[in-house]
């Protein structure tokens, strides 16, 4: 689990984090979502470390990353799994050595459960029979399978996404959807995925935190982004087409279900003339 809390950051005398809190737990698909410059990518860099906060707390099953001394600091970053924008592998491996990168770089495997490892988590995002390929032979959404391999390939207990959709059609952006959620249930990561897309928010969100202005202004579970006071996470949702259609086809069927009752009851219970 990771908890946040109060976490501010200030660029230059600008606050862009104010005092934010959240929780993320393991084995479900955590996403933070808000609008463009709401604060995401900050809010995710601070988490990792890759920003220094200004204050506040981000805790790792308990350890404080913001008073971890370097070399804490180095051995968690070796239980993190990170996807930023775009795949960012190296052009000149194949997607096996981008895969083996980091155990080459981490582990104290041999060369032969190296590959096995990097083949493995190649397996599991379907991409073995590119194993041999680079990455400009191979499409975008491969790329990002590619990512997601190299991600995971030291079995990290966190992963952090930033847009893993970005640049994707929409049904690559589902089967990279599906396979994320599927690898942090099965393995049990803590997950942090940063999105604007409430097309990968309602296929795979499970506890959502939503960012505005800088402030968290509502956090809680998919099912219930809908019962939100807050102005502008309604704003922000019904925005999104997906949702309406969601919340529509979600009405038609609790409508059908209730029509379906009333006759169960009418048929058991007819009444007497
Ligand atoms: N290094 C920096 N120095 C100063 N200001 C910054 C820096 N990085 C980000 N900001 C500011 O912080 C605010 C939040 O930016 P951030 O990139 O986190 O937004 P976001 O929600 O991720 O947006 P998007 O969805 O467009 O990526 C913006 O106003 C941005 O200009």
């Amino acid at each position: 689990m990771i908890e946040v809390k109060n976490l501010s950051k200030e660029f230059e005398g600008h606050l862009v984090l104010n005092d934010i809190s959240a929780t993320f737990r393991k084995g479900i698909v955590n996403m933070i979502i808000g609008k463009s410059g709401s604060g995401k990518t900050v809010f995710l860099k601070c988490m990792v470390g890759l920003i220094r906060a200004t204050s506040g707390e981000i805790l790792y099953e308990g350890r404080n990353l913001l008073t971890m001394k370097p070399k804490e600091i180095k051995q968690l970053r070796r239980e993190m799994g990170m996807l930023f924008q775009g795949s960012a592998l190296f052009d000149s491996k194949t997607v096996l050595e981008n895969v083996m990168f980091p155990l080459d770089m981490f582990s104290r495997l041999s060369k032969k459960e190296r590959r096995q490892r990097a083949e493995f988590c190649l397996e599991r995002v379907n991409l073995l029979q590119a194993a041999h390929l680079y990455p400009s032979e191979i499409s975008g959404g491969m790329m990002k399978r590619a990512a997601i391999a190299r991600a995971i390939a030291l079995n990290p207990k966190y992963l952090f996404c930033d847009e893993p959709n970005s640049g994707l059609d929409p049904q690559t952006s589902q089967l990279i959807d599906g396979l994320l959620a599927s690898i942090i249930k099965d393995f049990q990561i803590t997950s942090v995925i940063v999105t604007h897309d409430m097309n990968s928010v309602m296929n795979i969100g499970d506890h959502i935190v939503f960012l505005n202005e800088g402030v968290k202004e509502w956090e809680g579970p998919k099912e219930k982004l809908n019962d939100s006071e807050s102005e502008a996470l309604k704003k922000f949702v019904f925005a999104s087409d997906v949702f309406k259609k969601n919340m529509e086809s979600q009405d038609e069927s609790e409508q059908a279900k209730e029509e379906e009752l009333i006759y169960k009851m009418q048929r058991e219970n007819p009444k007497k003339e």
